[in-house]
């Protein structure tokens, strides 16, 4: 994101760019965003627990190759799309999956 873009916020600081805010709203915006992902990784967590619960009920194996390339795909395109580099997005989902894989074999 450049410095003149706007913002995604719902903190204090909505639709103000960067450029006018001062070095503490911009640690406070980023804050924020720090703990909105930080939420949004609990959700995913919890909805692949889930997944795995029905998995397991159904005798299906925890691991499903091509929902994870579907994942990574879909990481790849949202990351276009926000105009962020789909390698590091990329990167990010690959620990995410393989984390709730460790969690998921340990809760069986
Ligand atoms: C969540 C699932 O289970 C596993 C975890 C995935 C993930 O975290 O995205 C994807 C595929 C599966 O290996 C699923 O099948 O959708």
């Amino acid at each position: 994101m450049t410095r003149n873009s706007e913002t995604a916020t719902d903190g204090g600081t909505e639709n103000r760019i960067p450029d006018e805010m001062s070095l503490d709203e911009l640690r406070e915006e980023i804050q924020t965003i720090d703990r909105e992902i930080v939420e949004l990784i609990a959700q995913r967590t919890y909805v692949a627990d889930t997944i795995a619960q029905v998995k397991d009920e159904q005798g299906l194996p925890t691991t499903d190759e091509k929902q994870e390339q579907q994942v990574m795909e879909r990481a790849g395109e949202n990351a276009e799309q926000f105009d962020v580099d789909a390698n590091l997005v990329k990167a990010i989902f690959r620990l995410l999956i393989e984390l709730n894989k460790v969690e998921q074999r340990e809760n069986r």
